[in-house]
C-alpha cells in the first residue's frame, strides 16, 4: 500500500501545558482539496505551522510521502514540496504583478534545491501561465502596492503556485474579501486540485460550500468530525459547537 501523500500521526503541541494540538490524526491525499475548518483557538494554524516546520510537535509524526518531516528545517520541508500562504499577503509592493510571479517562479524549489536558479525566460513564462491561473492578466503590469486586498492575496496565491509544491497550505484566503472575491477566490482555488494538493483554513462556511472539498473539522485542537460539507452540516455536535446551532 502506498503511503497518503501527507499524513499527521498522532501529533500533540504542547504550548508551556496547554494543548493546542491534542492528538491529531489525519491523512491528505495527492491532488485532493481538504478545508479545515473550526471555532476561534481550534488550532488551525498551530496544524498548519506543525506541516510546515514552524511549531516541532511535542509528540507525533507528520509523514510526506512516508517520509518523517517533522524535525526538518521549514526550508528543506519547502524544498520538499509544502508551501504555505499566510493570512497577510507578503508582495513586493514595488514590483509589478508580472515581476512578482517571475521571482517567486524563479524560486521553483526544484530548481532551486536540485540545480540552482531557473532561467528567466522559462520562469518568465511560467509567471505568464500563473497569471491567467489566478485571473491577474487583466493587472498584468499594474504595481502590486496598487492591487486592491483582493487582487493582493489572489497574487500571493499565484506566488505559492510558482513554487511548484505539491502541496499548498491557504490560510485564510478571503480574509478581508467581499462575497464577489470570495467567489472569485474559490474558482481560484479549485482550478489548483489535481496539479496540486489544497489544504485550506477558512471560517466562511459560504466559500467552504463553493470549494466542495473534503472538511476537517477541528475543536480544541482534536478531530472533531470530517466529511463533505453536507455531512458536516447535519451533525449536531458540530452545529452545537462550531456553527452555533442548538
Ligand atoms: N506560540 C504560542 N504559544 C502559546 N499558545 C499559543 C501559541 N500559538 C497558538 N497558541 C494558542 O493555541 C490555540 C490555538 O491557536 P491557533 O492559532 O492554532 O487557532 P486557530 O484555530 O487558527 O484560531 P483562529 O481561527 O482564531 O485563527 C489558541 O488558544 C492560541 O492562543
Amino acid at each position: 500500500m502506498t503511503a497518503p501523500m501527507l499524513e499527521m500521526r498522532n501529533v500533540v503541541v504542547d504550548f508551556d501545558g496547554f494543548k493546542a494540538i491534542n492528538d491529531l490524526s489525519l491523512s491528505i491525499e495527492s491532488g485532493s482539496m481538504t478545508v479545515v475548518i473550526g471555532p476561534n483557538g481550534a488550532g488551525k494554524s498551530t496544524m498548519c505551522d506543525s506541516i510546515i516546520g514552524r511549531v516541532r510537535p511535542t509528540s507525533g509524526k507528520v509523514l510526506f510521502h512516508g517520509r518523517e518531516i517533522q524535525a526538518e528545517a521549514e526550508h528543506s520541508i519547502v524544498g520538499l514540496g509544502i508551501c504555505r500562504k499566510f493570512q497577510t499577503p507578503g508582495v513586493l509592493v514595488a514590483l509589478s504583478v508580472i515581476d512578482n510571479l517571475t521571482i517567486a517562479a524563479t524560486r521553483d524549489r526544484r530548481w532551486w534545491t536540485k540545480f540552482g536558479r531557473k532561467g528567466e525566460a522559462e520562469a518568465r513564462s511560467r509567471a505568464e501561465e500563473i497569471l491567467e491561473t489566478v485571473g491577474l492578466a487583466p493587472r498584468r503590469d499594474a504595481l502590486a502596492g496598487n492591487l486592491s486586498h483582493g487582487e493582493k492575496q489572489w497574487l500571493e496565491i499565484g506566488m505559492v503556485v510558482a513554487t511548484d509544491a505539491e502541496l499548498l497550505l491557504l490560510d485564510e484566503p478571503t480574509a478581508g474579501m467581499g462575497a464577489a472575491e470570495s467567489t472569485q477566490t474559490a474558482e481560484i482555488v479549485k482550478a489548483l486540485v489535481g496539479k496540486h494538493a489544497v489544504l485550506v483554513i477558512d471560517h466562511d462556511i459560504d466559500f467552504v460550500s463553493q470549494l466542495g472539498g473534503h472538511v476537517v473539522v477541528l475543536h480544541q485542537g482534536q478531530l472533531l468530525r470530517e466529511g463533505t460539507l453536507e455531512q458536516i452540516r447535519a451533525d449536531e455536535e458540530v452545529a452545537a459547537i462550531y456553527l452555533g446551532r442548538a
